[in-house]
Formats: C-alpha cells, structure tokens, sequence
C-alpha cells in the first residue's frame, strides 16, 4: 500500500457557504498530487487549511502563482534567507548552488528580481521552496501567468527535481492539460461543500492521458461551480 499523509474532517465555510464539510484526502507521500477543480471551488482554501495543519508547522513550503522574491534581496541572498536558521553558512551555500544549478539559473545568482524575466523569477521561487527543507510543497497555481514555452521547460525541471528528490507536492489549477502535464496523481474536485468526483494515478493507469482529459471535462461539464 502506497504511503500517503491524511488530511481528515477538513471543515470550512465562508459566512454561511460551507467549503469543506468533514471532508478527507489522502495525499500521496513523495509524488506531485494535483488538486483540479474549477475556479472557486475551494482550492486555495484547502492549502491555507494544510498550510495551518500543526502536525506540519514549519516543514511547509508555498509557491503562489506570483513569485514572492524579496526585491531588495539578490536571488542568493533569497534562497539564503529562508535557510538563515537551518542551516551553517558552508551548507547553505552549497544547498542554494545545487538548486540554481538543477534549475538552470546558475547565472542569475547575483542578479535582483526585478533584472530577470517572469520565467526565471518563477524558477528562482521553486528552487528557493525546494531548498526550504520543507516535508510538503504548496503551489497554487504556479505555472499560470508564464508563457507556453517557458512553462513546459520549468514543468519540465520541476517534474524531474520531484522525481529526484521524492518530495511531496500538492498543486492545484484549474487547467487540465497542465494538470496532466506537472502531476502523476490528480483529484478532481467537484461542487461544494468540495466533494472528490475522480482520483487518477497517471503512474498506474492504464487509460491513454486523452481519455482521462475527455473524462474530466465531462465531469466538469456536469456541475457549475
Ligand atoms: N476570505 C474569504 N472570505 C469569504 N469568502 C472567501 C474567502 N476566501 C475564499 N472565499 C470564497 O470561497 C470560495 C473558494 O475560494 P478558493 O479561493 O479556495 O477557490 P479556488 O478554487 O482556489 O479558486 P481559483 O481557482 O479562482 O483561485 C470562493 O467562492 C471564494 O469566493
């Protein structure tokens, strides 16, 4: 049996519109787990939830969909900030090159954010969440404002990082073809309160990626969000 973190009587409403109503997830350990629903149907409020989980309090790191590089910071001086009380000065430097390196953006280590384009900013956050030594990665919706080109290749590094590393990621967008691209387990979410209406293992199934796209887009098509 695959390992997985649980998530249970997950409860949140909004005022009087109820989100999560005892609702229960199994995330797989060491995969990209990708949270797919449509807009508004509680995605961001789930990773706030499992952002706040006190079993994980500190070991979490966020990617939003805008990176959130400190301006003032060199893209080294980034990555070391969040490694400032984790790690000796000798380690960090020899974690943050690894990172630049594995993300191709070696050459940006002393450039501002502002000197570079939105692509490598959004390489410069995942290498700096990656070097967070995190148990679990967020990211919301991270790929969304990049162009197709530039998404495929940082989709590309991203995917063989996790691979490498095992880590665990959880991910939500509400775009499918992404959603196939970046994860090998997908949830797709439902109305609310948020109910599971499908889960695929991409590594383990045996449906061609086009019949699980026309299947989702069904599922979507049947219920407003
Ligand atoms: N702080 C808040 N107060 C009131 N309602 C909220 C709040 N945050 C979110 N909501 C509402 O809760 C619902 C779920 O929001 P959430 O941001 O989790 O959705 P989402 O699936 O991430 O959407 P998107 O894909 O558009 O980012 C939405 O209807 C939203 O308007």
């Amino acid at each position: 049996m695959e390992e997985v973190v649980k998530f249970n009587n997950i409860n949140k409403s909004y005022g009087d519109s109820k989100i999560y109503d005892n609702f229960n997830i199994d995330i797989r350990k060491g995969r990209i787990n990708c949270i797919l629903g449509k807009s508004g149907c509680g995605k961001t409020t789930l990773l706030k939830v499992i952002a706040g989980d006190s079993r994980f309090k500190g070991h979490i790191s966020y990617i939003f969909q805008e990176d959130r590089l400190i301006p003032w910071k060199n893209i080294y001086k980034n990555m070391e900030f969040v490694l400032e009380k984790k790690y000796t000065r000798y380690d960090r430097k020899n974690i943050i090159n690894k990172y630049l390196s594995m993300l191709n953006i070696s050459e940006c280590s002393n450039k501002y954010p502002s000197e570079l384009s939105g692509g490598m900013r959004q390489r410069a956050d995942i290498g700096r969440a990656f070097a967070y030594p995190g148990e679990i990665l967020l990211m919301d919706e991270p790929f969304k404002s990049l162009d197709i080109k530039t998404k495929e290749d940082i989709i590309n590094d991203f995917k063989q990082m996790t691979i490498k590393e095992k880590r665990t990621v959880i991910l939500v967008t509400h775009d499918i073809d992404e959603a196939l691209k970046v994860s090998d387990y997908i949830f797709v979410f439902g109305k609310r309160p948020v109910e599971i209406l499908q889960q695929y293992d991409l590594y383990d199934s045996n449906k061609e990626i086009i019949a699980i796209k026309q299947e989702v887009k069904e599922l979507f098509g049947i219920y407003k969000a």
